[in-house]
């Protein structure tokens, strides 16, 4: 059987299984990884002087990766310039936060020739190469320069933005061809594909080749929506785990009778979270009857600290939070607990299934797994409810959950009211109804699908497309 071979830029499995990795990508490769025989390659976060191009091998968790290092210049140029403040921005609809610098697109090629020609050396004829997300969009074709010929396949984790966004990036159009030397590429949601189809099409003078394959620039891919999902199984029994059931009982104590209504994110801009808090400072205002029976608890794990946006939403996050802190609080009684660190994944099943409600209200999001896991992290007998921004990919499966729209406090409050007065026998219909989904789409159906694509069709059905198939050919 093909090795398969996962190419991302941030390689992070936990050594036990019970243990979280920050960032939703990490998690499900971890999980997708343990049951196919291959290797692990990206970037193993450390910097050197000189760029070397030497691979540490290392079996973590049942799964076999392979790192490099990178030099500092890439870090700055690559990861938090183009990475994150060019496409992360741009993808996530923000523009105002878009910033574009030649080195940064000078960096972004750099590191993916040489993510390409440090990984050909252990390629095999076989294998079957999977790239994920917007830190390698390139990374095939350096692979074609270098004569691999193997099947590559290309998912992204984030939106792909509209069309007349899109074309604010300068070299849109080199970058999007550069997607069109892999096989398969996938998208989150059916929104995304059609969004790159319709930039195809009307940019790229592309045309619809048949079900699922778009051609332009002299070569076919095959498109498709491939929606990630958890670990469902893993996380129904991290749920039960010594370690949740303490966290659990902890909650418990500290709740005091009073409802949690819970937020768990990267602190990201894109999560959301400084509207969230308006929204529930607005839920206080209207509800003042209920102000002293319920909290917020948000945990915000910092993330890519060195990128001056995100030191700014951390500042802004410190300030709205202090405030309403400040203006609602009693001598017993605080509305927003704001926790700055990251916990494992077993203790945070323990807090969602503490929690009576979920704002999981990101401003626009790829998926966004904490909705999944807050799910199936729930006791059957007593769920809580759900609270899910329209603009998360994950809003497309989960339409049991309570859909909001998060740039509005009105709709936001509303469903907080109506989510903490949820009768048991709705929140157990809805509840049940959106298991059912976690379980069904879990990471493993995700991973085999994008695989069996990634195969491709078998060798007689896939003869009369050759000639289409340009990539084919490149040495
Ligand atoms: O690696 P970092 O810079 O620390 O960021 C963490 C990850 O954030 C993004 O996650 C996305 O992937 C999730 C799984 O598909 C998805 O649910 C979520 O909506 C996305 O935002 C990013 O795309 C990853 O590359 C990062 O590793
Ligand atoms: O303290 C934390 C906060 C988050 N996570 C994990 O980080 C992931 C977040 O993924 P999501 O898709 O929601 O968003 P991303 O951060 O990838 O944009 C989820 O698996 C969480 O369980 C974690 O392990 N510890």
């Amino acid at each position: 059987m093909s090795r398969l071979i996962v190419v991302s830029n941030r390689v992070n499995p936990p050594a036990d299984p019970g243990l979280g990795s920050t960032g939703g990508l990490a998690m499900a490769l971890a999980a997708a990884l343990r049951e196919y025989s291959g290797v692990w390659f990206g970037w193993s976060g450390e910097t050197t002087e000189h760029f070397t191009g030497q691979i540490r091998m290392q079996r973590v968790g049942g799964v076999t990766i392979a790192l490099v290092d990178l030099e500092e210049q890439d870090r700055l140029e690559y990861y938090n310039g183009y990475a994150n403040k060019t496409l992360w921005p741009l993808f996530h609809y923000r523009t105002d936060l878009t910033s574009y610098e030649r080195s940064f697109d000078e960096g972004y090629a750099r590191v993916n020739r040489r993510f390409a020609e440090t990984l050909v050396p252990l390629l095999e004829p076989d294998d079957l190469i999977w790239v994920h997300d917007y830190h390698l969009i390139p990374m095939a074709r350096e692979l074609r320069k270098l004569g691999v010929k193997n099947r590559i396949g290309f998912f992204l984790h984030i939106p792909w933005p509209a069309r007349r966004l899109l074309t604010t990036l300068p070299k849109h159009r080199a970058l999007v061809e550069t997607l069109f030397d892999y096989d398969v590429i996938g998208f989150q949601t059916e929104d995304n594909r059609e969004a790159f189809e319709d930039y195809v099409i009307h940019e790229a003078h592309g045309s619809v080749a048949g079900p699922g394959r778009l051609t332009a620039f002299d070569h076919t891919v095959q498109v498709d929506s491939f929606p990630i999902g958890i670990d469902a199984q893993g996380f129904i029994e991290a749920a039960k785990s010594d370690e949740a059931t303490q966290q659990f009982d902890r909650m418990q104590t500290s709740l005091a009778g009073r409802r949690m209504v819970l937020g768990v994110d990267r602190l990201d801009y894109s999560k959301g979270l400084e509207e969230r808090f308006l929204a529930y400072e607005q839920f206080l205002i209207d509800h003042p009857e209920q102000q002293e029976d319920v909290f917020l608890l948000q945990i915000a794990t910092p993330s890519r600290d060195e990128v001056e946006a995100y030191q700014e939403i951390r500042h802004r996050l410190d300030g709205v939070a202090g405030r309403i802190n400040g203006e609602f609080a009693t001598v017993d009684w605080v509305p927003i607990r704001y926790v700055n660190r990251g916990y494992r994944r077993d203790q945070l099943a323990g807090i969602y299934r503490a929690a009576d409600v979920a704002l999981v209200t990101p401003l626009r999001d790829g998926m966004n797994l904490v909705a999944k896991e807050f799910v199936a992290a729930q006791d059957p007998e007593d769920p809580g409810v759900l609270i899910l921004s329209r603009f998360a990919g994950a809003a497309d499966q989960m339409t049991d959950a309570v859909l909001v729209n998060p740039f509005s406090r009105e709709d936001m409050s509303d469903a907080i009211r109506r989510a903490l007065a949820m009768p048991l026998t709705k929140r157990r219909m809805r509840w049940e109804r959106l298991l059912e989904g976690v379980k069904r789409d879990d990471v493993n159906a995700w991973r085999d699908r994008f695989v069996a694509a990634l195969r491709g069709p078998p060798p007689e059905a896939a003869n009369g497309d050759k000639p289409e198939d340009g990539h084919q050919a490149v040495a």
